[in-house]
């Protein structure tokens, strides 16, 4: 049923029941195709409760313009949840912090001191190495027909690089590899955990049942550990002990802890660690799942594999690799990226926003502290911007077409848009163009024996960031 439909009271939307509100009618395992699909029944804005949280689904350019744009000044906080808390220290970071003057300091650090134009152009060689890296290891994959597993190495490749930017340090040690990978999974898994008393808060004793169900002990325990990691790399900075035997230039926490020494704001150790953290959780995960995006829809998409992999073995001509001069020329390559970040952007309900007061919208009444999803994937196929949606069609973005990713064009939102809009865009880009381009220019790609193009599905992983559920593992054959 449909309630408040003509009151222009509050958004309309499916009629929950007492307590858990609408959580019994959403899939949590892909909500945002399930938030999708509630909106073709209840229209673009669209309100639901999950447990005693008031929550508004956006889900039109039209009115996304109006939260990320106009209105952006009352949209633009985070909820905090307690996983989130504890592993932002409290949201001293960027991602997670509360719209405020520390994180209108935190951004400025991120985007004028870590990831300004000229640094990430001097972060080129720790790219083109770990790509090229990355390119061997699939060459000695070929070389012995094995088939490559692209989920993981898209993941370890960036994880590889936002590491070394980060902190100027490769991890090379099996043991220790998996150690931090691992840690990071488990930062990713709790960022999302909800506990019992984030989706019920005020109510008696479910405090008292998330404990007993050892949620918060568990919670401790990887805060702890994570503490400690950055600890130790913030003294193996600050003791100049061998801990960048690979790094000519400045890492991340370099820059941070002289900004600290300068008294720049009031930065400290825990600002640092948090910062650390975002770089890792929204840096690495993302570009990662855009190239295994991209290679699943070239793989069932051979024309358009074959076209792409023209244009930048034409354009190259013979080369042992693809370098970062090379990337501006390749106009398809880059709608092929902006065709996969329509049909799977990989953050497609942006990161949540929380109302800082009351709002109107179109009408609808949006009480202070309500959760906002914008989704940004049933935006980028609506049919009344997009011709054939639901095609994979990288010739869209070519032509006369001038719709970009920046935030200015809001049919087409992967980044988000406003105040909170990534700033790590830039990067991000050049590492998927970059990733791609490599894999298109040196290799042919084919299914494994016994492997049909209709085998290869698209379900998603559950998270912030979208992964392909299943991984694509694919026979590279070596081109030159
Ligand atoms: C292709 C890669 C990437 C995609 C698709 C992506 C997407 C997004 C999206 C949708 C948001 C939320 C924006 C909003 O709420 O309006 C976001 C926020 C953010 N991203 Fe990215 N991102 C990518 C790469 C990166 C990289 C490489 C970094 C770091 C080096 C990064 C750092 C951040 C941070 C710190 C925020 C929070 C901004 C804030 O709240 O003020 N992202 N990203």
């Amino acid at each position: 049923k449909i309630i408040n439909n003509n009151s222009k009271l509050n958004p309309p939307g499916p009629r929950g029941l007492p307590v858990i509100g609408n959580l019994h009618q959403i899939d949590q395992s892909s909500l945002h195709t399930s938030l999708w699909d509630l909106t073709k029944r209840y229209g673009p804005i669209m309100s639901l409760r999950f447990g005693f949280n008031s929550a508004v689904v956006i889900s039109s350019a039209t009115l996304a313009k109006e939260i990320l744009k106009t209105q952006d000044l009352i949209f633009c906080d985070r909820p905090l949840f307690t996983g989130q808390r504890k592993i932002t220290y409290e949201g001293v970071d960027v991602a997670f912090s509360p719209y405020s003057e520390h994180w209108r300091e935190m951004r400025k650090i991120f985007t004028l001191h870590l990831f300004n134009p000229k640094r990430v152009q001097s972060l080129r060689s720790i790219r083109e190495d770990e790509v090229s890296s990355a390119m061997n290891t699939i060459h000695d994959c070929a070389l012995s027909y094995k088939k490559v597993n692209l989920s993981d190495m898209m993941k370890n490749v960036t994880n590889d690089i936002m590491l070394r930017v980060s902190f100027g340090k490769r991890y090379q040690d099996v043991q220790e590899r998996t150690k931090v990978f691992r840690l990071l999974d488990e930062i990713q898994a709790y960022l999302v955990d909800l506990h019992l008393s984030d989706v019920w808060p005020g109510l008696p004793f479910v405090g008292l049942v998330d404990q007993l169900m050892g949620k918060k002990r568990r919670l401790e325990k990887c805060f702890r550990d994570l503490d400690a990691f950055y600890q130790q790399l913030i003294d193996e900075h600050l003791n100049h002990q061998e801990h960048k035997p690979y790094a000519k230039e400045e890492d991340g926490i370099d820059i941070m802890l002289q900004l600290m020494k300068d008294k720049h704001f009031n930065l400290n150790h825990e600002h640092i660690k948090a910062m650390i953290m975002d770089i890792l959780v929204a840096g690495t995960d993302t570009g990662a799942a855009v190239v295994v995006w991209a290679m699943t829809l070239l793989i069932t998409n051979p024309k358009v594999m074959n076209k792409a992999q023209e244009e930048v073995r034409n354009l190259i001509g013979k080369n042992d690799k693809v370098n970062e001069d090379d990337l501006p020329k390749l106009s398809y390559l880059k709608a092929v990226i902006k065709e996969t970040l329509r049909l799977y952007p990989p953050v497609p309900l942006l990161v949540p926003r929380e109302t800082r007061k009351d709002a109107i919208v179109q009408g609808y009444n949006i009480k202070h502290k309500t959760l906002v999803y914008v989704n940004a994937y049933a935006i980028a196929r609506d049919p009344k911007y997009w011709e054939n949606p639901e095609e994979f069609l990288p010739e869209r973005f070519l032509g006369d077409c001038d719709i970009d990713f920046k935030g200015n064009d809001f049919e087409f939102i992967p980044f988000g848009a406003g105040r909170r809009i990534c700033p790590g865009i830039s990067i991000g880009v050049i590492v998927v163009e970059l990733l791609l381009a490599n894999l298109l220019y040196l290799f042919n790609w084919r299914l494994p024996d016994k492997v049909r193009k209709e085998d290869i599905d698209f379900d998603v992983m559950p998270g912030i960031t979208i992964h392909k559920k299943n991984k694509l593992f694919l026979l590279a054959d070596v081109c030159f």
